[in-house]
């Protein structure tokens, strides 16, 4: 970090309408960063960030509620839809809620999505990349390419992209009604790049993915409820008001979408870059990686290898409006799904109604919940820890160079450099 970043006011309108003990300041070696507003006692809360585009990997998406986000190790979650077969639901009411975003905003996408892991438009996708980088042996370098951009992560980054696009549409669109309600598209975009330090092999291979996605799929999937309207241009601003005034599913296709969103490869490396350094994993009790979220207001807490605050992912990642939901029982779950009628959830004609829906399901995203670790004085640096805590001095610094782009110099390090011998050992064990 070399130059002073300004601060979002955002930020500020959110720490004061929530009261929460924070001040965000900004220097030129640490960018803008979260100080205490005053003394925080052990314990006390922090912040709540509201998560933002959270979404769950291709490969867990059986397993975590897409309504929710709730994690269920029983399996393969029984309720889906059954236009796009990609998004799970641990119940009915979960589905019902999240009708009107996913079959407006999300299946139609999610069905080309689905169609991409199959095969040939993967392939061509390939070999579009190596025609556009001008690659000579193009067998070879195809299947270089291609364990590069391995299936199912691609698919995953996919989910992640339609995330970002769809909730980006859906503000254009006026659909979120209160100023500062929820985080917004430009929140995101303010968060640290960090895309300088990207390395130039890096920058590449972005470049080939950019190629990918905006060749994904040339049409759009076949499905409609109805008989389409005119297909809208793909402007952004009229495709967010066209999916904004009717319950005609969007007919344009993926690859549309993520052009109009990201013109030019460097507003895709750009988000990439963003995601890189901002984005909050979303975490099983086996560690397992579930999925992904921007939570912004929790992107101004900077690293320390001696954090003073903490956040329980597994235990404290609920959706805002169902903080004392609990999880089903299997047997309770077994019961729903015999008793239910999968094909009642019905997209109704009325407009507004359907998108006081769509902004409900937003608010149900994810919220972190960070609390102070120990007492902290006023004007101190609240900190979480970007990687693993039990790491190794070296392990560390080398994690937080290469995904983060800067030295720790927290106490920590400084103690462990102090303490380590020649040999490289600390404590010159
Ligand atoms: C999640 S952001 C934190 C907010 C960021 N400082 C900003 O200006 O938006 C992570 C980035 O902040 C910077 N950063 C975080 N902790 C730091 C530290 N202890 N020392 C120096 N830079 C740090 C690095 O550039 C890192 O990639």
């Amino acid at each position: 970090m070399t130059s002073q970043l300004p601060v979002p006011n955002w930020t500020q309108e959110y720490i004061a309408a929530n009261d929460f003990p924070i001040d965000i300041v900004s220097s030129d070696a640490r960018g803008r960063y979260a100080i205490a507003a005053r003394d925080i006692r052990e314990g006390e809360v922090v912040l709540r960030a509201q998560g933002y585009a959270a979404v769950c990997t291709q490969v867990c998406r059986k397993e975590v509620c897409s309504g929710c986000f709730q994690a269920y190790s029983l399996g393969v979650l029984g309720l889906k839809c059954d236009a796009c077969s990609m998004a799970f639901y641990c119940t009915l009411e979960c589905r019902e809620k999240s009708f009107d975003l996913h079959s407006r905003f999300e299946c139609t996408f999610m069905s080309q999505i689905a169609g991409m892991a199959a095969g040939k438009a993967f392939d061509k996708a390939i070999a579009d990349i190596d025609a556009a980088l001008g690659v000579q042996e193009s067998g070879a370098a195809s299947y270089r390419r291609m364990q590069d951009l391995e299936r199912t992560g691609v698919q995953s980054l996919v989910r992640w992209l339609l995330g970002v696009c769809v909730r980006g549409l859906i503000e254009e669109g006026g659909l979120i009604p209160t100023a500062g309600a929820l985080p917004t598209y430009n929140a995101v975009l303010e968060l640290v790049p960090n895309e300088n330090c990207l390395p130039q092999d890096e920058r590449l291979k972005l470049e080939g993915l950019y190629i990918f996605f905006s060749n994904l799929s040339s049409k759009p999937a076949k499905r409609s409820r109805k008989k389409a309207d005119a297909s809208p241009t793909t402007t952004l601003k009229s495709l967010s008001q066209f999916m904004a005034s009717t319950m005609t599913p969007v007919q344009v296709s993926f690859s549309e979408l993520f052009t109009a969103r990201f013109p030019q490869p460097i507003d895709f490396i750009r988000i990439i870059c963003i995601r890189q350094c901002n984005v909050f994993g979303l975490w099983d009790a086996e560690s397992e990686c579930l999925g992904q979220s921007f939570f912004p207001a929790a992107s101004y807490f900077n690293h320390s290898c001696d954090k003073n605050l903490y956040f329980d992912q597994t235990m404290k990642l609920v959706p805002s409006s169902e903080a004392n939901k609990q999880n089903p029982s299997e047997q309770d779950l077994a019961r729903e799904m015999e008793s239910m009628d999968l094909n009642s959830v019905k997209l109704e004609d009325d407009v507004e109604a359907s998108n006081t829906r769509v902004f409900a399901a937003l608010q149900r995203m994810p919220v972190l919940v960070f609390q102070a670790k120990r007492d902290i004085s006023k004007g101190e640096a609240l900190t979480h820890c970007y990687v693993d805590q039990s790491l190794e001095r070296e392990e560390r610094r080398a994690a937080l160079k290469e995904e983060y782009y800067f030295d720790c110099d927290c106490d920590r390090c400084i103690r462990e450099d102090n303490q380590t011998g020649d040999d490289g050992s600390v404590d010159g064990k």
